[in-house]
């Protein structure tokens, strides 16, 4: 079955809207070594210590800078994975040892070159989300190809938590069946869901 027609349609106007603006906002933000402010919350998440096995992101561009959380965690002795894209609707969690085994991938994210560690869901502890847009109910809108929608239906709800700015908290993000909730947003300013 296909997803509403509306509020698919709903979703790319929005998603359009929500990136003109990232994208306005990370002129500034590449400024500023945007990492640290996320990365100082994170550490501190009861969720995050109790955690081994974290599936973090390697940052697009305007998109909260996890580089530094990720060199943090593998010297806190994680295992820290990121998304490798394998087709246009599938990802996998690839483990990161260091940032000299990264290559330019799919959509021009930074990614990993076979071969590499893989992490089955059920193994991970943590999943911090890259996200266009979410609400306050944890409703969360990503970039439209269901990678994170399909990865989030093997994650349990609590191991889910979103990593945006502020700015991309908003009122209401429209859903359809297929999307899966957040149970935690972390900004710059801190945990505010
Ligand atoms: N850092 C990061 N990694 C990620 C995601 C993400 O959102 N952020 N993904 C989350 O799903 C997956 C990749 N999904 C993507 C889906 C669509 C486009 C895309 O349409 N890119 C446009 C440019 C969009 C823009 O910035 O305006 C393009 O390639 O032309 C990119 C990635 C897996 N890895
Ligand atoms: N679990 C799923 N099974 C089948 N199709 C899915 C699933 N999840 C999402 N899709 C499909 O993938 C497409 C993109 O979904 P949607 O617009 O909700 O993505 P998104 O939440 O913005 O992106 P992402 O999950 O990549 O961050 C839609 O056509 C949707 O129907």
């Amino acid at each position: 079955m296909q997803p509403d027609a509306d509020i698919s349609l709903y979703k790319k106007e929005l998603r359009k809207r929500m990136l003109a603006k990232r994208r306005a906002l990370s002129v500034i933000n590449t400024k500023i070594k945007n990492g640290k402010f996320f990365s100082k919350y994170i550490k501190e998440l009861d969720i995050y210590k109790k955690s081994s096995k974290i599936l973090a992101y390697l940052a697009m561009e305007g998109e909260p800078d996890l580089d530094e959380f990720i060199r943090y965690a593998l010297i806190d002795g994680k295992s820290v994975y990121v998304p490798v894209c394998v087709d246009k609707q599938n990802m996998f969690a690839a483990r990161i040892n260091s940032f000299e085994d990264l290559e330019i991938g799919m959509y021009d994210i930074r990614t990993l070159s076979y071969p590499y560690e893989i992490a089955k869901p059920d193994e991970i502890d943590l999943v911090l989300i890259p996200s266009v847009a979410c609400d306050l109910r944890g409703n969360r809108l990503g970039m439209g190809k269901g990678y994170y929608d399909r990865y989030l239906t093997e994650i349990p709800y609590k191991k889910r938590i979103a990593v945006i700015w502020s700015f991309q908290v908003i009122h209401n993000v429209p859903i359809d069946k297929f999307d899966r909730k957040v149970s935690k947003i972390i900004t710059e300013k801190g945990e505010i869901l």
